[in-house]
């Protein structure tokens, strides 16, 4: 059986910017996690395979269709885009019933009570979009994708703007989308939100695609990688000396009283540095990885994977 999400070879470029660059990727059912930076290229792999724009090389299959040249595609695809699009004049239920019966869903009203009830807006489907909380308009955008009942879904950072009650429901919501045999492609730029969500991640680096695998796999790749770690302690000359000794870390450097160290162990380190600190009799005041945000994360990752990006 041929995946339902195919991207064989794909570019994209909006005149000398160069958004996505030579992506394959095929994706069977469950959900699988698109990860990556603002500006890496999520939004157009999604627009892609939506059918909203074209490919400047390469091809796009969605239930074995060219979304943007065979409109029948959205018979069976449901899309979450990442823009607000929604009328603030409409209510929920208008602007789901709307769409459904657009694609042409027999019984739309009856499609758009259902999909509303799947994410949890009964009580709010006949008040206006425009008195709407942001994590509620994401439920209409939702509701709206799963109104005609779509094989394929979707969506571009769900979770933003969420606060945490509701990023929970919407989690255990693609999860269960996955579970009933659904292909569905999340974007987020936040690894530890979309590998809740995913069993599968795609990392995207500048319009290439950098690693896949799972959250743990690509994880591992990430530990492999030397970090920086800033210790304040009330005596940064011995305790550097005792990790150098120890070989838990490569090197150190003192600067304004406080010590930084690169190791290539991060979690030997960690385990060990309570216990060594103790032994030397040094005061240990903070431990912070430096660099631990996803750009450096994805910029160890393209450098080691596929040498540098775009
Ligand atoms: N319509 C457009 N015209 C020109 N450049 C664009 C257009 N759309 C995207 N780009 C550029 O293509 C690159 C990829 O953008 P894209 O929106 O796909 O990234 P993204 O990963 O979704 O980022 P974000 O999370 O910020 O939306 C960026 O450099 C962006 O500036």
């Amino acid at each position: 059986m041929s995946a339902a999400v195919e991207f064989d070879r794909v570019s994209k470029w909006y005149g000398d910017t160069v958004a996505l660059s030579d992506v394959s990727f095929a994706l069977q059912p469950g959900v699988t996690g698109l990860l990556g930076h603002n500006g890496a290229g999520k939004s157009t792999t999604l627009s892609l395979l939506a059918g909203y724009t074209d490919v400047s090389q390469g091809s796009v299959r969605v239930l074995g269709r060219d979304p943007r040249r065979d409109p029948k595609v959205h018979e069976g695809l449901g899309v979450v885009p990442d823009s607000e699009g929604l009328w603030p004049f409409l209510t929920a239920r208008q602007t789901v019933t709307m769409l459904a019966s657009q694609r042409g869903v027999q019984d739309a009203g009856e499609a758009a009570t259902l999909a509303l009830a799947r994410v949890g807006l009964s009580d709010a489907a006949d008040r206006k979009v425009q008195g709407f909380s942001k994590g509620m308009r994401q439920r209409v955008k939702l509701a709206q994708a799963l109104a005609h009942d779509p094989e394929v879904l979707l969506l571009d950072e769900p979770l933003n703007g969420l606060d945490p009650a509701q990023r929970r429901l919407d989690v255990e919501l693609v999860r269960k989308l996955g579970a009933e045999g659904r292909t569905v492609l999340v974007s987020s730029h936040v690894l530890t939100e979309v590998e809740r969500m995913a069993d599968r991640l795609l990392v995207v680096v500048n319009g290439r695609l950098v690693a896949e695998g799972t959250g743990a796999g690509i994880r591992d790749l990430m530990t492999d990688r030397p970090r920086s770690v800033r210790i304040d302690t009330d005596d940064p000359r011995r305790l550097g000396g005792v990790l150098l000794a120890e070989g838990v870390v490569n090197s150190v450097e003192l600067e304004d009283g406080v010590l930084t160290v690169q190791t290539l162990q991060a979690i030997r380190l960690a385990t060990r540095l309570p216990a060594l600190a103790t032994d030397a009799g040094v005061l240990l005041r903070r431990v912070e990885p430096q660099g631990e945000d996803l750009e450096s994360v994805f910029s160890a990752l393209t450098s080691s994977a596929r040498g540098v990006g775009r």
